[in-house]
């Protein structure tokens, strides 16, 4: 299959390998229990639950940055055990922090294409597009300590892209904004990767911004993946009261 598969992932804190069974070791944490999700060539996930269930490890673990306790992460049919981060590929983009503020904006988009084979003026050209998908045509000058947190982000973003990673794994990426803002930019967020035909995984645990950036949601809790469906089909069917708590349904 194309795209990404998560198969039957789990993830495991203080197990000193993957040899540690049920999860009720003592000083054993299951973070993430046997997932299976795929991902299909340019679709947006949004993976969404509650602090502590798990998002992080299973983004973490198909970045390649957490071993598997169990399972297979595969891409394109290709299993990716045993190959390390930055081969496979795929894009990260975290809360905040990640820009280098000694660089420009424009220097700090361009830093994944620095090791690519790309002309001077191509890789200028890539920058002002994609400065442009962000809402910020003509930032390539400004200062990185003179913008805005919102607009921090959206430079992160046009980073991440820049590359064109087979893949782009998001970790709350808004969560450091308020509220209007953040909505705002899960929609800016959606066009910019749908624009791009970027396949993304974007963990949150705000179902308004979940709904808003992704085709599909899956609702994640205790390590355990719970359902996942597009927004709509879940406000309309949602397999239990805990996913129906989850998207702000219940009390
Ligand atoms: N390095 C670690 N060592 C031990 N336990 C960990 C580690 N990282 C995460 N955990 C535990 O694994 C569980 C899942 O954590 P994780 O960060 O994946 O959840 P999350 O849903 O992303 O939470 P948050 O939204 O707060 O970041 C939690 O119980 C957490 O305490």
């Amino acid at each position: 299959m194309a795209g990404l598969e998560v198969r039957d992932v789990s993830v495991r804190y203080g197990a000193s390998s993957g040899s540690v069974r049920g999860g009720g070791s003592a000083g054993v944490t299951t973070a993430v229990d046997q997932v299976s999700l795929t991902v299909a060539p340019g679709e947006v996930v949004a993976l969404l639950g509650p602090s502590g269930c798990g998002k992080s490890s299973l983004l973490r673990a198909v970045a390649g940055l957490e071993p598997l306790s169990e399972g297979h992460v595969v891409y394109d049919g290709e299993d990716l055990a045993g190959v390390p981060v930055h081969k496979r590929r795929f894009g990260l983009m975290f809360q905040e922090g990640q820009l280098f503020p000694h660089r420009d904006v424009g220097r700090n988009v361009a830093y994944g294409l620095e090791i690519q084979e790309l002309s001077r003026a191509e890789r200028e050209a890539r920058v002002t597009a994609l400065l442009d998908l962000v809402g910020l045509a003509g930032y390539e000058r400004r200062a990185v300590p003179t913008l805005s947190g919102g607009e921090q982000q959206r430079v992160a973003l046009a980073r991440a892209l820049a590359p064109r990673p087979r893949l782009l794994l998001l970790d709350e990426p808004l969560s450091a904004l308020d509220r209007q803002l953040r909505e705002r930019l899960a929609g800016e967020v959606r066009v910019a990767l749908v624009e791009t035909g970027t396949t993304a995984v974007f963990v949150t645990h705000d179902h308004t911004e979940a709904s808003a950036v992704a085709d599909r949601v899956g609702v994640m809790d205790s390590g355990r993946l719970l359902q996942v469906a597009a927004p709509g089909e879940l406000r309309a069917a949602p397999a239990s009261d805990r996913v129906a708590e989850f998207l702000g349904l219940r009390g």
